[in-house]
């Protein structure tokens, strides 16, 4: 196939409920949405999870939207893809800006599992009919409040319950949430708030049997999370740290984690997420997809990465009403029971809604090859 054309669209969505973590809080999301155009003139779809503001990772909107004009758009047009894996080559040379990367590289899977007549999660290898989802619930006002929303989440059979912590918010609230719910699965992420100087605060966390706790140090370090994992019973499972194959190898070979939260946009693509995939399944390293608050085309690019067989654990990929009141694509991703069905459909599967993305569009630039801009 040959990418044509390639539109990058400007969104801003809100989201229903407030996001609260160790950073801060956001309800307005700008985003940006990328499609891909061949010769026939199909479609596929990707979208890129960088916030405004680089408190998750160091890209943003306004990064990627230059990456991508600049520099990653030129590599791409007019070039003969015969696999999406060639994208992840070509971009090779590009140091980092993964969400950048990954939008685009997102759009060529779908379009070529489109092409193909396959579903995404098919081209990927993945088997699974349904997944299963947890949720991530961000910082809350009160432990009560907490107790309260954990109970809903429950209530609509979501797998396992995710609860953002950080100093001064940390134990006495996973504890009520424990005591009130002994046996729901539970994990805590703590997106980098700690240090080693807080390992006797953190040991405590092994008497609440966690699945797991996520990102507790540095969010570039993987030599404090190994020392603190031989301290702790409560696997640590890293998803800042982890930018790479060659970071998974790293991390898995120190003893840094035993869980990796795989996040499409944060390792450049699903190809390299396979790697990791791949990798992990060989080390016997449990996975599971997180999530970057995304509207439907990312929601369902995470859906058709966790059919993959070493994703063992429930995700972030909770349904589209969790986060807007309307989704742009139809149908909405619907988790029930905590389970979400994988579309049969070819590509994502989901039909990108035109009328919702323009609704909620608030800029467009396309790209063919008589004004792709110079590769600089
Ligand atoms: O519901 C989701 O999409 C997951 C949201 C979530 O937990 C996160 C999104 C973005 C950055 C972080 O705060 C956090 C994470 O680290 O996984
Ligand atoms: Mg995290």
């Amino acid at each position: 196939m040959i990418i044509k054309e390639i539109r990058m669209r400007r969104m801003e969505m809100r989201m229903k409920h407030p996001f609260t973590t160790s950073f801060g809080t956001m309800q307005d999301k700008p985003f940006l949405l990328l499609e891909a155009i061949d010769e026939e003139g199909n479609s596929g779809w990707g979208e890129s999870v960088a916030f405004t503001y680089p408190w998750y990772a160091e890209e943003t909107v306004e990064t990627n939207a230059h990456v991508i004009r600049d520099i990653l758009v030129p590599l791409l047009l007019e070039k003969e893809i015969n696999h999406p894996d060639e994208v992840n080559e070509l971009f090779a040379p590009i140091r980092r800006n993964n969400m950048a990367k990954a939008a685009i590289e997102g759009a060529v899977w779908d379009l070529y599992a489109k092409r193909n007549k396959q579903t995404l999660a098919e081209a990927l290898g993945g088997k699974k009919e349904k997944i299963d989802v947890g949720i991530s619930i961000g910082i809350q006002d009160s432990k009560e409040q907490m107790v309260e929303t954990v109970r809903g989440f429950i209530e609509q059979g979501y797998k396992r319950i995710k609860m953002k912590i950080k100093p001064g918010t940390d134990i006495e609230i996973i504890r009520a949430v424990r005591e009130a719910f002994p046996d729901v699965p539970l994990m805590a992420d703590a997106n980098s708030a700690y240090t080693l100087e807080d390992i006797e605060l953190l040991k405590m966390l092994d008497d609440f049997d966690l699945m797991m706790v996520e990102q507790p140090l540095a969010h570039d370090d993987i030599i404090d999370h190994a020392k603190l994992q031989e301290e702790l019973e409560t696997p640590v499972c890293l998803d800042e740290s982890i930018h790479s194959l060659e970071d998974a190898r790293k991390a898995v070979e120190l003893g840094s984690c035993r869980i990796i939260n795989v996040k499409i946009g944060r390792v450049g693509g699903l190809t390299e997420a396979r790697k990791i995939h791949d990798y992990c399944v060989g080390k016997g390293i449990a996975l599971w997809c997180g999530g970057m608050l995304e509207a439907g085309i990312g929601r369902a690019h995470n859906v058709a990465l966790t059919t993959l067989p070493g994703f063992t654990l429930p995700g972030d990929t909770a349904g589209s009403d969790r986060y807007w009141e309307e989704d742009i694509i139809t149908p909405e991703v619907v988790a029930v029971d905590g389970e979400i069905t994988v579309p049969s459909g070819y590509g994502i599967g989901y039909e990108p809604d035109l009328e919702k993305i323009k609704k909620y569009m608030v800029g467009e630039e396309v790209f063919r090859t008589e004004n792709a801009q110079p590769n600089r």
